[in-house]
């Protein structure tokens, strides 16, 4: 039986370098399973990668066949989940009004429906001592206005690991809400196509390669929740006091 992680969200950003990240700080992984929509980017990763095989599943997780496949894919191979990481998700700034319905569905259905059917089917074949990170966001600490929709996804992300790792507690399993503020990765790109980006997200910007590496080094604590930087942590201490509504008054 073989031994493996399985991210998705690989072709790109945090993902990706967790990927990198998984391929030299874990021992004894016989392949890393990646997911996403880009092949070629998922092509590029696998030759950069050395010593680990890479199996590239080019899956598009809003579409209902990419389940069925991962699906399939498992039950034929049995392989055992040392590592899942849900790193796929999306999020598009400005008024929930002026927000296309597509946007707005979309950003539900990758960040909230996919993260949780992926950990469903995969869980079958995680084992003891394994670890599940799941992209959640600073932006899960509290209501966010001009970013609505995909602060509420992010807020589930935190409470389904949250509450999933007290579960799967008895089997050892670690599950960590990765919660980061601003990271610097392609997200940005999509964003905030329509409007420029807020200043205090241009200052708190974080490398990808240290909110991973930090996200690892949490996990092996067991903690809960991996927040990088002082800004980050503040902001958490100040959503947990005042209350969202508050908040939302604040940054709106
Ligand atoms: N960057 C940031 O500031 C922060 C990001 N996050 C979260 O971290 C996660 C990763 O984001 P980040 O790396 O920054 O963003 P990127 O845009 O760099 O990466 C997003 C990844 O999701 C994949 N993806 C997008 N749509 C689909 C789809 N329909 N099916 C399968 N995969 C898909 C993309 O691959 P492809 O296009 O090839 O399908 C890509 O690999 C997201 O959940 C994001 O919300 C959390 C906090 C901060
Ligand atoms: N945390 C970032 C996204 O998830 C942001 O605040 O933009």
């Amino acid at each position: 039986m073989r031994d493996i992680a399985l991210v998705t969200g690989a072709s790109s950003g945090i993902g990706k370098e967790f990927v990198r990240q998984i391929a030299k700080k874990y021992k004894g992984l016989d392949e890393i399973w990646v997911i996403a929509r880009r092949k070629d980017k998922l092509r590029e990763l696998k030759k950069e990668i050395i010593g680990t095989r890479v199996r590239i599943l080019p899956l598009d997780l809003m579409k209902e066949e990419s389940f069925e496949r991962l699906r399939k894919v498992l039950a034929k191979e049995r392989p055992t989940v040392r590592i899942l990481v849900n790193a796929s998700g999306f999020g598009i700034s400005g008024s929930f009004e002026h927000q296309t319905e597509e946007d707005a569905a979309g950003m539900i259905r990758l960040n909230c429906e996919a993260l949780t059917r992926v950990t469903y089917l995969v869980l079958p074949y995680v084992s003891r001592g394994s670890f599940i990170y799941q992209m959640a966001s600073s932006a899960g600490f509290a209501p966010q206005p001009d970013f609505t929709v995909y602060a509420a996804t992010k807020a589930y992300a935190k409470s389904f690991s949250i509450a999933l790792r007290q579960e799967l507690s008895g089997q050892e399993v670690k599950v960590i809400a990765v919660c980061p503020g601003p990271v610097k990765t392609e997200f940005f790109d999509r964003a905030y196509e329509q409007e420029e980006m807020k200043f205090y997200k241009k200052l708190a910007m974080a490398d990808p390669k240290r909110v991973v590496s930090k996200a690892i080094r949490d996990a092996r604590k067991n903690k809960a929740v991996s927040v990088y930087g002082f800004t980050m942590k503040t902001t958490r201490i100040i959503c947990k006091i005042l209350p969202g509504k508050w908040i939302a008054k604040i940054m709106g």
